[in-house]
């Protein structure tokens, strides 16, 4: 399928690289970048090849500014509400992918960009990277899970502090936060990506997405009930055929063949 704002790719098999291309405004995102990134979310989810995802930003400055600010200059209220379940309906898509997401944050991730990478499981960033929810200094407030998504990774306070003050933080400070994983110099970052996907492509499809949904359903629920859900993702991983192999592969002290069945 032909795309116009992001761009896509399979590397070493199991590697979807989707990346947001529109260097001009620093990949904000627009209501064809949304559109688009349902498209290729649905093509990932039917690829049963696919065991991990990259979703990055063109150029070496920006993942992304966030919305398109030209475009929601334009909004009446309703039509700001529909741009964000717009955004919502994506998004949701990329979090309930059954594999998993890993955001490589080339630059600014600001606003709808930093909402874009919290839905994603892991987060890289390089070392000019830098993260935040201006929304504050244009009047309006985060509408993508901003005000959520982040007051769940680094707590309520320090994501009303950003929220508040729009400030924006250096990849360092969001690595000493949790809301990234690692910081890597700019031109190591795919690199380290991909070999992150690649090390994660090496386990089982189905098995992935069971840790996947036990982690995100259930820090969703009370404790009881999570543990209770996690219990019935465990049996789960009973049901498929490479827990067979996991286990018999480690009694014979060799590396495991699995068929993602
Ligand atoms: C509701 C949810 C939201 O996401 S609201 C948007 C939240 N994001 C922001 O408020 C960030 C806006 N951008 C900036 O503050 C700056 O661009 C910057 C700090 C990220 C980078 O500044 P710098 O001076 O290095 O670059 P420019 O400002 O000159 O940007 C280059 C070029 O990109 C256009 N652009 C940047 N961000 C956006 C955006 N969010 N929407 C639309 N366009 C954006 C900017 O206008 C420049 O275009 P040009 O035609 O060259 O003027």
């Amino acid at each position: 399928m032909g795309y116009s704002v992001i761009d896509y790719q399979i590397v070493q098999d199991h590697i979807a690289v989707v990346t947001l291309s529109r260097p001009e405004s620093l990949n904000a995102l627009n209501r064809q970048m949304f559109i688009e990134l349902g498209l290729v979310f649905s093509e990932i989810e039917r690829d049963n090849r696919i065991k991990a995802v990259i979703l990055t930003g063109s150029g070496s400055k920006a993942f992304s500014a966030g919305a398109d600010v030209s475009e929601l200059q334009r909004l009446s209220a309703m039509e700001a509400r529909n741009f964000a379940l717009a955004a919502y309906r994506t998004q949701d898509q990329i979090c309930s992918l059954p594999v998993p997401t890993i955001a490589a944050l080339n630059g600014y991730a600001l606003g709808g960009g930093c909402e874009l990478a919290m839905c994603c499981d892991l987060r890289l960033a390089s070392e000019n990277a830098r993260l935040g929810q201006p929304e504050i200094n244009l009047g309006i407030i985060p509408g993508g899970g901003g005000t959520q998504r982040l007051a769940r990774l680094v707590g309520v306070s320090r994501a009303k502090e950003l929220i508040f003050t729009g400030k924006i933080i250096p990849a360092r400070v969001a690595y000493e936060w949790g809301l990234v994983n690692r910081v890597v110099p700019l031109e190591e970052l795919m690199e380290t990506a991909i070999k992150l996907a690649g090390e994660i492509a090496t386990k089982s499809r189905p098995v992935l997405a069971l840790a996947k949904s036990a982690i995100d359903r259930g820090s969703d629920m009370d404790l009881t009930h999570a543990l209770h859900y996690e219990i019935e993702c465990f049996a789960g991983c009973f049901a498929t055929e490479d827990h067979h192999e996991g286990i018999k592969a480690f009694l014979e002290k060799r590396v495991p063949r699995y068929t993602d069945r």
